[in-house]
């Protein structure tokens, strides 16, 4: 891959908890406008990486990171990139969704005011990152409904919609469909595909199907370590390392 491709990297990343070892040697590269899909088996590390490139961990007083992230080339821990600075930049999605008890309305303004986005331009803003989430239709006759009001998979998308108002560069997604229904979660794939016009983005997945559906990148993890990584397609179809043949063939999980 070129460089100029690359928008987010890991390299030479060891993690600790305690004196747990939870990340091994992890070098990583997530393409530019790409969906790249961590995948592998239950504490394999996954969440644990994608946290670090959202600096989650800062507040974690057991954890010890050794290694470089890097965002556009620059080390996102270096201290004259402050946390503020990195978590605008690269947003990020939970697994279950976690819309502010406010408005519908209020969940996409707050991040606009505590980033100090200029008053008149806040509605325009609001109106955008709910139509680029697929949810404007369903939402826009109400915007002052509570938001925790909505269904799970809209309160997802209002969440996706609150992270892409900041206009980040990298939006990491940590199982953003695992708490909701098939109709939700096939409305939340088409959402991935269609932002990655504008976005890079990073999925940790326990799905094989969604990572086939959506990612063009696979990346798989086991006890710390990644494994192999590849075009979607040919890291299912073609692997190269038994363990992760017996992983996408449903030996292990
Ligand atoms: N804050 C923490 N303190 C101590 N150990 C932790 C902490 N967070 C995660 N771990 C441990 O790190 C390991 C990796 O966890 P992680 O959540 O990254 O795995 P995962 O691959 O995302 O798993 P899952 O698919 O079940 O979500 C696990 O053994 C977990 O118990």
């Amino acid at each position: 891959m070129k460089d100029s491709q690359t928008k987010l990297a890991a390299s030479g990343i060891n993690l600790w908890f305690g004196s747990k070892q939870v990340l091994k040697n992890i070098h990583v590269r997530f393409e530019k406008n790409k969906v790249t899909a961590l995948i592998g088996p239950s504490g394999c590390g996954k969440s644990t990486l994608l946290r670090c490139f959202n600096r989650m961990h800062d507040l974690t007083s057991d954890a010890r990171i050794e290694g470089d992230f890097l965002l556009d080339g620059k080390n996102i821990y270096d201290a004259d990139f402050p946390v503020t600075q990195v978590r605008r930049r690269i947003g990020m999605v939970f697994q279950k969704p976690n819309p502010f008890p406010k408005s519908i309305y209020e969940n996409i303004n707050y991040g606009l005011k505590i980033n100090q986005v200029p008053k008149e331009q806040r509605p325009r803003i609001v109106e955008n990152a709910l139509k680029e989430s697929f949810i404007w239709e369903e939402v826009k006759d109400d915007l002052l409904r509570p938001a925790t009001r909505l269904s799970g998979g809209q309160q997802q998308r209002l969440c996706i919609a609150r992270a892409v108002a900041l206009r980040p560069e990298v939006i990491l997604m940590d199982e953003p469909c695992s708490a909701l229904d098939p109709i939700s979660t096939s409305k939340i794939e088409e959402l991935i595909v269609k932002l990655k016009e504008n976005y890079t983005i990073v999925i940790v997945t326990h799905n094989m199907q969604q990572a086939q559906r959506i990612a063009d990148k696979t990346v798989f993890m086991y006890l710390g370590e990644i494994i192999e990584e590849n075009n979607t397609m040919s890291l299912f179809n073609n692997p190269q390392h038994e363990l992760t043949a017996n992983y996408v063939g449903g030996k292990f999980g």
